[in-house]
């Protein structure tokens, strides 16, 4: 595995709205983007548990209820003011399609295609995702070992290959809301509703 250089971007800790511990911002030299980050929420110690964030920039910042990424987003936030551990957001938008493409497939899902026909419509996969960059940051925090906040077995499969043991899947999943019922059924069926699945 390549190892990325780690540059911290702040030396001091940032306080989140809402969260109580400290947390340490972390950006990284050498990955195929550069934009992807890790936010350290406390002093985690032993097996840290990690939420693998990809973005959604109408979930996360605006609070679309068309999915569950940003009841996700803080749930994991909450939990980990709690437990202490790692977030790393990745800059994966629309399951890595890009947020034009997320846009028209959202346009598809209006005609009653699902998430992922939707994404097969336009000439993606369901998901376009890596994780290989998460890998590296792993490994250049000095983690080969993590407990991944996530329901999807895939996610934790691809982070196996790319070298990064997931002894443990913890549940994170998001609000349901009128609006996300036939997105979080989608994902659902995608792992037959037992996200431990690949364990
Ligand atoms: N292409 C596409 N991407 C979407 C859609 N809705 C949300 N996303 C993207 O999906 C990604 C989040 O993926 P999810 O499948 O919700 O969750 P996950 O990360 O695979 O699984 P968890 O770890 O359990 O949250 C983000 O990058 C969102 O921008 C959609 O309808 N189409
Ligand atoms: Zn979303």
């Amino acid at each position: 595995m390549h190892a990325a250089k780690v540059r911290v971007r702040a030396v001091s800790f940032i306080p989140l709205n809402g969260l109580t511990r400290p947390t340490k911002f972390y950006t990284f030299d050498g990955l195929s983007r550069t934009d992807h980050f890790a936010i350290k929420v406390g002093d985690p110690s032993g097996i840290p548990l990690v939420r693998i964030h990809s973005e959604c920039v109408t979930g996360d910042v605006f609070g679309s209820l068309r999915c569950d990424c940003g009841s996700q987003l803080k749930r994991a936030l909450s939990k980990l003011d709690v437990d202490e551990g790692w977030i790393l957001y990745l800059r994966q938008e629309g399951r890595g399609i890009g947020l034009a493409a997320k846009i028209d497939a959202y346009v598809l899902q209006e005609d009653g295609l699902d998430t992922f026909s939707a994404n097969r419509v336009l000439g993606y996969s369901d998901d376009e995702r890596d994780y290989s960059d998460a890998a590296q940051m792993l490994a250049v925090l000095g983690y080969s070992t993590i407990r991944l906040m996530s329901g999807n077995p895939e996610k934790a499969a691809a982070l196996r290959n790319a070298g990064i043991q997931v002894t443990e899947l913890v549940p994170c999943a998001g609000v349901g809301t009128p609006f996300n019922r036939a997105y979080l059924e989608a994902k659902e069926a995608r792992t037959c509703g037992d996200p431990a699945r690949a364990f």
